[in-house]
């Protein structure tokens, strides 16, 4: 699997890593890890202070910065909904950062780049687990094409920037994430985040039911985002390989699993009730993340436990 010699970047904890949106979910997660972890030399800029989506200005910042490993954690990024809404937005926004970012850092002397994915980069109908090798063997679930197209052309601009320059570009694929600083906006947001925020308020106002999206029946996987901080260190030491690595739970569940689960930890006692007129999306996307465990990474977090925490953290952080 390994193409280069590995960037060693544990060790070196006074190096200068730039986490790319270290305001949202994974970013921030992958900062609390570094932070934890002893990195005192890390490049921060909101997206306030620098559009990554600009050339020109995500040139001169990395001109005048010259991080030496980056971690690209920004992205236009929403759940079902708003992928089905704004097609444009997601493969535009998605192929300018990222391009932006991998290209300058490149260009600048980085040692060592990560760039983040998804697996909805597989086919609808991709063979369960799914392995790193059913990259581009069907057709794309069609609510999340457009954002599928860009996360694919950032692994292969990994790849080709890899096999032309020998430098270490590497990707990762994350399942469904979740935990603090998630997007609770009521349409936008993924299914987890979505659920905990309509549930609490159900319970806060004594409402009888709540409305959960689709048939209740496509399978997901979920991870939680301090794990996939953990893996993503992980994988910035130990792999240095042309192919993207799968991280995931290994675990599936229902979404009407998800729902009783949701229920259970917020609190709620009333009915929840299926609105089929929204879409289901991929009926199942479990990751054979077999390769990422063959070099020595687990995950640690149940989905009970990762609920419980994030429902802690929403109480003491967003519902004010
Ligand atoms: N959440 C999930 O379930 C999954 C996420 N991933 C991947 O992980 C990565 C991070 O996702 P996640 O943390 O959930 O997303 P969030 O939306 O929580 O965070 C994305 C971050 O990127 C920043 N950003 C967006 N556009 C720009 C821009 N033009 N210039 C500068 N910064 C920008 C955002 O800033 P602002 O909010 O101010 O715009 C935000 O801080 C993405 O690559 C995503 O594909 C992969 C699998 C699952
Ligand atoms: C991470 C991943 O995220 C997106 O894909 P997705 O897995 O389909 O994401 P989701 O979390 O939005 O939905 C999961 C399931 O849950 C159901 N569901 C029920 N009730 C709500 C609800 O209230 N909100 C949402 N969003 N979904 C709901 C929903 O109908 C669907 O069946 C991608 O677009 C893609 O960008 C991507 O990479």
């Amino acid at each position: 699997m390994a193409a280069l010699s590995s960037n060693s970047f544990l060790p070196y904890k006074s190096a200068k890593v730039f986490v790319a949106g270290h305001r949202g979910l994974v970013g921030a997660a992958i900062v609390r890890k570094l932070t934890q972890l002893g990195f005192t030399n890390l490049v921060l800029r909101s997206h306030a202070e620098l559009d990554l989506a600009r050339q020109s200005d995500v040139e001169a910042f990395f001109v005048s910065e010259k991080p030496e490993f980056v971690i690209v954690a920004a992205a236009k990024v929403g759940g079902i909904h708003a992928n089905n809404t704004y097609p444009a937005d997601f493969i535009a926004i998605n192929l300018q950062i990222q391009t932006n970012v991998i290209d300058s850092a490149y260009r600048n002397g980085t040692k060592k780049l990560l760039f983040l994915g998804s697996s909805c980069i597989y086919p609808k109908f991709a063979p369960q687990p799914i392995p790193e090798d059913a990259l581009l063997t069907g057709p794309l679930e069609p609510t999340n094409e457009w954002y599928a197209i860009a996360k694919i052309a950032g692994i292969k601009m990994c790849q080709a920037y890899r096999i032309q320059y020998k430098w270490d570009a590497i990707s990762g694929m994350p399942t469904n994430l979740y935990g603090p600083y998630d997007n609770f906006h009521p349409e936008n947001s993924h299914v987890l985040p979505a659920l905990m925020r309509r549930f609490h308020e159900a319970k806060v106002k004594g409402a009888k039911e709540v409305v959960v999206w689709g048939t209740g029946s496509p399978l997901r996987e979920f991870l939680h985002v301090d794990d996939l901080a953990d893996a993503v260190v992980f994988m910035m030491e130990k792999y240095s390989g042309l192919e993207h690595l799968n991280v995931g739970s290994g675990k599936e569940v229902t979404i009407k699993e998800l729902a009783e689960l949701m229920k259970e930890v917020v609190g709620f006692e009333g009915d929840l009730v299926w609105d089929s007129t929204k879409p289901d999306g991929t009926p199942r996307k479990l990751m054979d993340s077999s390769k990422l465990a063959s070099l020595g990474w687990t995950p640690k977090v149940s989905l009970k436990d990762g609920l419980a925490d994030t429902y802690k953290w929403y109480l003491e952080n967003v519902n004010l």
